[in-house]
């Protein structure tokens, strides 16, 4: 770890676990990519932190009639290559640093994928599992009143992640083009297919990891249909990865949600569990066999999806882990000290600014589609897809073995390198 990282650690009395810090670890992998890459500190200065963010108080009247004020935020890391691109969560546990490492790995992703982007997120701190469809509303045109001078589709365009879904990208995209008074698909994707959504979205991510999974399994010289899968978390990204892996022939030997985890070695009946998952991603609820979620990433398995939240594989449970391929369809599942035991147990890992790209490329189409006003068709889509993941996660192996380092770090070297150069081009370092 750099000096100037462990001083920042040691100083943050209030800050989590220092293996879970999820910013100081990401600063850490980005400063060791550029120092790998000849960079000087200069450019590590300006890429250690976003360039932009808004910290918003959003007051929503309640269905009861009181004001409740939420907390929201909306980080840009890097706008050297083009306008700055990322999800909005909502969550309880959403923090100000947790979105700024999200919109650092946003920043990656669209790097390696050479997409015309900088990487955005945004958070608001609530639990929309315990709000009305109403008021999740309010909050949803709330934020987008407080951030609308800093977004926009040639500034910072916004989309889905956790608990956030089509439906609020709607209203977001309503609300917007309200206050602009004009119609602006472009500000925002993951919108329904009706109001300018693009084909293959929804299961964008999803798919994306499998292809990544298939192409790493093939790296081992192993065939996916040979393989078991255990997946952890069932909503968006999780269960659209068993769903596919399903219709591939793959056997899914396990699930799990927020409540704990499902295991049937012989593999699980994935059609009936998607007829009974929530539109929250639960679906343990429906069962009394319910594994603890501190025992379900240790289940006998040959690869493992974590698509759920941050730091879940770590330094307790990395050596305990069985999958010899673990496929991150979840931002920063892994935290670098649980890294060095599974690289030392010669685990591949398909880090996530990889793997789960297949949700901002697809992202981009929806956003050029928009522009362009002219709609592609799913098979075109998930075509471009396909050959963009390939040729992605063949290049971040080449990378890996060239300068022999983890898959991580070769993808953060690949995904850095073309703000390093565009900010050098614009004469910023
Ligand atoms: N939706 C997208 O297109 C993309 C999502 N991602 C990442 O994928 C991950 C999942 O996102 P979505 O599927 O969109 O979210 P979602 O909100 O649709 O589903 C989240 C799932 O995680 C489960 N969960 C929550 N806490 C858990 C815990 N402690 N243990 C096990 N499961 C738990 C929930 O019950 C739910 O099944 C996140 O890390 C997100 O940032 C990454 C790229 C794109
Ligand atoms: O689809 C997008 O633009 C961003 C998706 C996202 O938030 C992510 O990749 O983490």
């Amino acid at each position: 770890m750099s000096t100037k990282v462990s001083k920042r650690l040691a100083a943050g009395a209030s800050m989590p676990a220092a293996d879970e810090n999820v910013l100081a670890n990401t600063q850490e992998a980005v400063h060791t990519a550029l120092t790998r890459l000849g960079y000087s500190d200069t450019v590590y200065e300006l890429l250690k932190e976003p360039i932009r963010v808004l910290t918003v108080r959003i007051p929503v009247r309640m269905d009861d009639g009181h004001v409740e004020v939420f907390t929201g935020f909306r980080a840009q890391h890097n706008d050297a290559i083009g306008p700055t691109k990322g999800g909005i969560r909502f969550h309880p546990n959403v923090t100000l640093d947790e979105v700024k490492a999200l919109s650092i790995w946003m920043s990656i992703k669209c790097g390696i994928f050479n997409l015309p982007y900088g990487g955005a997120k945004g958070g608001i701190i609530c639990d929309p599992r315990k709000m009305s469809v109403h008021e999740q509303e309010r909050l949803a045109r709330g934020y987008v009143r407080a951030v609308s001078q800093i977004v926009g589709p040639t500034k910072d365009i916004p989309a889905p992640d956790v608990y956030t879904n089509p439906q609020i990208m709607a209203w977001m995209y309503d609300e917007y083009s309200r206050i602009r008074e004009y119609d602006s698909p472009g500000f925002i994707t993951g919108k329904p297919l009706v109001l300018g959504g693009s084909q293959g979205r929804e299961k964008a991510t999803a798919l994306g990891v499998c292809i990544a999974m298939r192409e790493a399994a093939a790296a081992r010289k192993r065939s996916l249909q040979d393989l078991r899968v255990l997946i952890q978390g069932f909503g968006n990204v999780g269960s659209n990865v068993a769903a596919i892996l399903h219709e591939m022939g793959v056997k899914v030997v396990g699930v799990s949600d927020a409540g704990g985890g499902l295991y049937d070695p012989e593999g699980l009946d994935i059609p009936s569990l998607l007829e009974q998952r929530d539109s929250f991603g639960m679906v343990t609820p429906n069962f009394s066999n319910v594994i603890p979620n501190e025992e379900f990433l240790v289940q006998p398995c040959d690869v493992l999806v974590p698509a759920a939240l941050e730091n879940q594989i770590t330094a307790d449970n990395a050596n305990d882990i069985q999958a010899s391929i673990i496929v991150e369809a979840a931002n920063g599942p892994t935290t670098p000290q649980a890294d060095e035991i599974l690289a030392g147990r010669n685990v591949l890992i398909v880090p996530d600014v990889l793997a789960n790209a297949g949700g901002v490329t697809v992202s981009y189409f929806e956003w050029v589609q928009n522009s362009q006003g002219w709609y592609w068709t799913e098979e075109e889509v998930n075509q471009r897809l396909e050959a963009m993941m390939v040729q992605s996660v063949h290049n971040i192996l080449r990378t890996a073995e060239r300068y022999h380092v983890s898959t991580r770090l070769a993808a953060y070297m690949v995904g850095i390198k073309p703000f390093a150069e565009a900010m050098r081009w614009r004469g910023w370092v």
